[in-house]
């Protein structure tokens, strides 16, 4: 019986259009991903000879069926025919659930990852695949750093790392549900109208301008979502400062300068957490450090 420790960080958005609705409900993409500092600590004992998945963590997640990183182990075993064998998990939550940095994503594929490694499977493109089936984000995890995502998020290329750069993440402890904010975004928003050449070009523009280039689609929500956010941004932007929500919020980042004066302007209730980003090249040793 063997206990293996994971570090499972956190993302961000720094590019995020929405494309077309498709025929199974999901959006097209266009995305940079980034994965960034703030991390899970993920306790995976595994003892052979024996069936199962137990999953415990510190915080209130489910810890059933439907936790992400018990399909992971579920999906991997079945499609991989690996030893029977009990895996235990424990979960300690750093990352806010449902906040839009894609913790139950990244739980997920820092445990598929590890599995991949540790019964030495090099089948990278049946591993992303079964990633994909667990979530659209799960499959960026397999490669971490900054991340280029198409199809649903889900189909990713790992590039160059953009340049490390420090921004506070805000915890507001709202709930903006995902797919909520997908059929919101159709109601309201007009489509950005991009494809894979003008997305190329914008990545390739987000290189030599950093965050002022930063684009979340979803940002264009706040006004008809959460007016107090709406004018929180607008603020903040009035003091120089960039702000946007992650992933599909509620969290939000803020990129500028001078960071702890940014504090000052959040309301109390807020948390805010100063982070970086983590390169592709640093990702596999912190995730098993
Ligand atoms: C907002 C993002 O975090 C940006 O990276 C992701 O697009 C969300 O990814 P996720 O949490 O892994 O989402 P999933 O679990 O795959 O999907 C949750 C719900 O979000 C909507 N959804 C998600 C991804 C996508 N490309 N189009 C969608 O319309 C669908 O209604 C889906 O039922
Ligand atoms: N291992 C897990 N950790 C956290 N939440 C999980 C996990 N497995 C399933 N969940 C469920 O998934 C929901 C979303 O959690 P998660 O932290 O991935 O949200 P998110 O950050 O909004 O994701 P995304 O950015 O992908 O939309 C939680 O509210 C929880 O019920």
């Amino acid at each position: 019986m063997t206990t293996f420790k994971l570090k499972s960080f956190a993302k961000i958005n720094p590019l995020l259009y929405i494309s077309e609705k498709r025929e199974d409900g999901y959006h097209n993409l266009f995305t940079l991903y980034q994965t960034v500092s703030i991390f899970d600590e993920i306790d995976l004992t595994i003892e052979k000879g024996k069936k199962g998945i137990e999953i415990s963590s510190n915080r209130d997640i489910p810890l059933d069926s439907s936790n992400l990183v018990y399909k992971a182990i579920e999906l991997f075993v079945e499609e991989f025919k690996v030893e029977p064998c009990f895996f235990k998990v424990f979960i300690d939550k750093r990352i806010p659930p449902g906040g839009g940095m894609g913790g139950g994503s990244s739980n997920a594929g820092a445990v598929l990852y590890f599995l991949k490694k540790h019964f030495k499977i090099k089948a990278n493109k049946r591993i992303l695949d079964l990633a994909a089936k667990i979530g659209s984000d799960v499959p960026l995890f397999l490669l971490g750093g900054t991340v280029m995502g198409t199809g649903k998020g889900d189909r990713v290329t790992k590039i160059k790392d953009l340049v490390n750069t420090e921004f506070l993440a805000v915890f507001t402890g709202k709930h903006y549900p995902t797919e909520k904010m997908y059929s919101l975004f159709d109601e309201k928003c007009e489509k950005t109208d991009i494809d894979l050449i003008k997305f190329s070009e914008i990545v390739l523009n987000t290189y030599k301008k950093g965050y002022h280039s930063f684009y979340n689609d979803f940002d264009r929500l706040l006004q008809y979502y959460d007016r107090d956010l709406f004018e929180l941004f607008a603020y903040l932007k009035s003091k120089g400062y960039k702000p946007m929500l992650s992933g599909s919020g509620s969290t939000f980042i803020i990129f500028g300068e001078d960071l702890s004066r940014a504090k000052k302007f959040l309301p109390e209730n807020f948390k805010a957490v100063k982070l970086e980003f983590v390169s592709g090249s640093d990702y596999e040793r912190l995730l098993f450090g």
